[in-house]
């Protein structure tokens, strides 16, 4: 009873843009890194003001977004990944009104081409021109916050094979309005397997988090310079526990399109590092395999809790 009473807290909202972070080292990188960390650990997110992507570009990008959902169904079934929800995912009856097309190495020429190549064979430089200027703009955000992390825990050192190692998931998602009597999840609550999550969504709100502070905390409609910074599975294992994955789920009033950069460790096994044990923290997974964990997951193990499936994985 008392719960839904509760004040809830808003998302720290977190000033990254240039006059902010840089030069690196400088005071004002120290103090925003303290506010990231801190954001961190209480919520496993925060939302980021970050000026790279202009008005221009946001909208260019949910326009080849829009672009792409609109050819057939065939042809978005042509993209297929050999990991589970990578590729197209539509038509599920357990969530009628999602729809994802995903591009792997999509900091990359070629994992950008490829995937253009597939939907438009006789070409679209427009989409692929946009996404990966994108792309790489985003995974520099990501970068950013991954080296906050490392230097906040003074664990720079295993954060460099780790960036080596660091692939980047773009995802696009369509949601549809629910008809009547249709449930209007369009997803339901989940933590990502990622290391980080970075979402946009378009006009619209639809994302509701679930943290250690706050435990509905709806988001909004953003502004386009307005990214949702979330921990996934991978960082909750990286930092033992320190930072948690957030849960979180999408409700849908209208019709909805967003996207999301997600960064996977790919054929390289995290362990946690021995600066983040210690008698107040000991240690909590064993050496941990991303991808190994994605194919666990998708194997049919229910939970949709990090706590519980990360321990049911590598729990010590
Ligand atoms: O549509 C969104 O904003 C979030 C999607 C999501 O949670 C996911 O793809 O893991
Ligand atoms: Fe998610």
């Amino acid at each position: 009873m008392m719960d839904s009473f509760r004040e809830q807290p808003n998302l720290p909202v977190i000033d990254l843009t240039r006059k902010n972070v840089e030069p690196f080292g400088s005071t004002s990188w120290v103090s925003t890194r303290q506010e990231v960390v801190k954001a961190l650990e209480e919520h496993g997110c925060f939302i980021a003001i970050y000026d790279k992507v202009s008005v221009e570009h946001y909208e260019a990008l949910f326009n080849v977004s829009k672009e792409a959902f609109g050819l057939p169904f065939e042809t978005k079934s042509l993209n297929i990944s050999d990991t589970p929800t990578f590729g197209y995912v539509g038509q599920k009856p357990y969530i009628p009104l999602y729809e994802a097309l995903g591009i792997e190495k999509s900091t990359t020429e070629q994992g950008v081409q490829q995937f253009t190549d597939l939907l438009w064979p006789s070409g679209n430089q427009s989409f692929s021109k946009t996404v990966i200027a994108y792309t790489k703009f985003v995974a520099a955000l990501e970068q950013m916050v991954m080296r906050m992390i490392s230097e906040s825990y003074g664990i720079e050192k295993h954060y460099e094979p780790i960036l080596g190692a660091t692939s980047y998931l773009f995802k696009m998602m369509k949601y549809r309005r629910p008809k009547e009597n249709e449930t209007n999840f369009g997803i339901f609550p989940h933590t990502d397997y990622s290391m980080m999550s970075i979402l946009q969504q378009h006009q619209v709100g639809g994302v509701h988090l679930k943290t250690k502070v706050g435990h509905d905390i709806p988001i909004g409609a953003l502004s386009p310079s307005s990214f949702i910074v979330m921990a996934g599975d991978g960082c909750m294992v990286w930092t033992n526990g320190r930072i948690k994955s957030t849960e979180h789920s999408v409700i849908i009033e209208e019709e909805r399109y967003s996207v999301g950069l997600f960064s996977f460790i790919r054929d390289f096994i995290i362990e946690v590092p021995e600066e983040v044990v210690d008698d107040e923290h000991p240690l909590q997974y064993k050496p941990f395999d991303m991808y190994k964990f994605i194919h666990f997951i998708a194997s049919g193990y229910e939970a949709n809790k990090s706590d519980s499936h990360l321990k049911a994985f590598c729990g010590l």
